[in-house]
């Protein structure tokens, strides 16, 4: 069903004992519990880049809407060229693009024509300039054109009435193009996810203050504001809280009132001032899973507080960044109502041996370094992964999935890979 699910084998071990879900549980838990936000906007064409249909479109003219050129050249009528070549024909008009080009050609004529312009009526194909030879006021082609050559025919990208893009389909640029060439100025979009974001820990401190003893520059709150906001999701909060419950509680009471998604970042272990889960826990009762068996990123959580869902990401930044990606972008694009949420599969080959030690699927940080003789993606990765390195994370373009079984990976095995995607 997912892209992690196809490679995880039984085998995996994900699902051994541990109290944990597999990934692919987790994804499918997400799936199962968030629907689509149901409410709709209309939006001009210019302002949907990244928004979710969320009704088709349909072409409201046939596209080209007439017979035009594909390239400058001449306008000819093949049936009228008797006999063997080469043919002279006499040039008359010039039709450039934007003209309407509805003089008749006659028997013996060319029209001077260029791409994107009309065909004339009378004319069934454009020969290239580049294969003619010009003679006077007169045009000699050598050799016959093909009936419909260089002709683009009406309708022939798009009938009228066909239907262009469906329910569900995210608005990247190539569906814009498609929406454009359908003749829509408006778009029926989902609105966007509302997000809330929250950091934690009283150790935290802005970037740039000066740091006491024990203290450290937040990272997360940077690092998940550029991944979380999208066209497709907004981000309406954004709010750091010490370690106290009562605050804790409060903000999360509140920000669920205002959102569809609040994400909380840290706080979400076995420690006594890991204080996340016993407070959703106060509010809303039991998450739908608390903690999966990857690493990094274990203890990532999922449930509901109120309307709201919740996810619980943990607070080193590559766990909170790996899960993320690979829970955080699934719920919103679910909940966004993307019909084909999840990224293409890709696979990489490793740069060099890889060590693991077995018990959970790994999601290790990995560059693209070149490609082998068969064309194939180089993926180097060091030999752990460390949670809290945040350098690696800003080398890497996404990460390497091992399964959890595995002691060792020889150079060159084919490896899943989940790029990091930035937009
Ligand atoms: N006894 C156990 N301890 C831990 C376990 C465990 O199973 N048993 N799991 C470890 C794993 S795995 C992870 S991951 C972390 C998750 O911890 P929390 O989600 O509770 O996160 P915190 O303790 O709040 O923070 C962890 C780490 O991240 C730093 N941090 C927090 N916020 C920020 C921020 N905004 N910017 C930068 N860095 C941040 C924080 O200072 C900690 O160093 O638990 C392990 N422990
Ligand atoms: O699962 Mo944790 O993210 O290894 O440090």
């Amino acid at each position: 069903m997912t892209l992690i699910s196809k490679i995880e084998t039984p085998a995996c071990g994900c699902e051994s004992g541990t109290g944990l879900v597999s990934i692919d549980q987790a994804l499918s838990l997400i799936t199962s519990a968030a629907g689509v936000i149901h409410d709709v906007e209309r939006l001009p064409l210019a302002a949907a880049k990244g928004r979710v249909l969320a009704e088709p479109v349909v072409a409201l003219a046939p596209s080209p809407p007439f017979d035009n050129a594909a390239m400058d050249g001449y306008a000819v009528d093949t049936r009228t060229l008797v006999g063997p070549g080469p043919w002279r024909l006499e040039v008359r008009d010039r039709i450039l693009a934007g003209m309407k080009g509805d003089r008749t050609l006659k028997a013996g004529e060319a029209a001077r024509i260029f791409t994107g312009a009309p065909v004339p009526p009378g004319a069934d194909a454009v020969v290239m300039q580049e294969d003619i030879d010009r003679t006077g006021s007169g045009i000699l082609l050598c050799r016959r054109p093909r009936p419909g050559m260089h002709v683009r025919r009406t309708g022939e990208d798009l009938a009228r009435g066909a239907k262009v893009l469906p329910v569900g389909r995210r608005l990247d640029a190539p569906a814009l193009a498609a929406a454009a060439a359908a003749g829509l100025a408006t778009v029926a979009v989902r609105r966007r996810v509302r997000v809330a974001l929250l950091t934690g820990g009283d150790e935290v401190r802005q970037p740039g203050q000066e740091l006491a003893p024990g203290e450290i520059w937040d990272v997360n709150s940077f690092m998940l504001s550029a991944a979380v906001e999208t066209p497709a999701a907004q981000l309406v909060e954004v709010a750091h809280v010490g370690d106290d419950p009562a605050d804790l509680e409060h903000l999360l009471g509140r920000v669920s009132r205002s959102a569809d998604l609040v994400i909380t970042v840290g706080g979400i272990s076995v420690g006594s001032a890991d204080r996340v889960k016993p407070t959703i826990a106060k509010l809303a009762g039991p998450p739908v899973f608390s903690g999966v068996a990857i690493k990094p990123g274990k203890p990532v959580s999922f449930g509901r507080i109120g309307s709201a869902f919740w996810l619980g990401l943990p607070g080193n930044p590559v766990s909170a960044f790996i899960t993320w990606e690979l829970f955080g972008r699934w719920l919103v694009a679910h909940l966004a109502g993307e019909a084909q949420p999840g990224r293409p599969r890709s696979h990489v080959v490793t740069a060099s041996p890889l060590r693991h030690r077995p018990g959970r699927c790994e999601l290790r940080p990995a560059r693209i370094v070149g490609q082998d003789g068969t064309g194939r993606d180089i993926a180097d990765c060091s030999q752990e992964t460390r949670s809290a390195v945040v350098s690696a994370l800003a080398e890497a373009h996404g990460a390497v999935l091992i399964h959890s079984d595995v002691e060792s990976v020889a150079e060159g095995s084919l490896l899943e890979f989940v790029p990091f995607i930035s937009e």
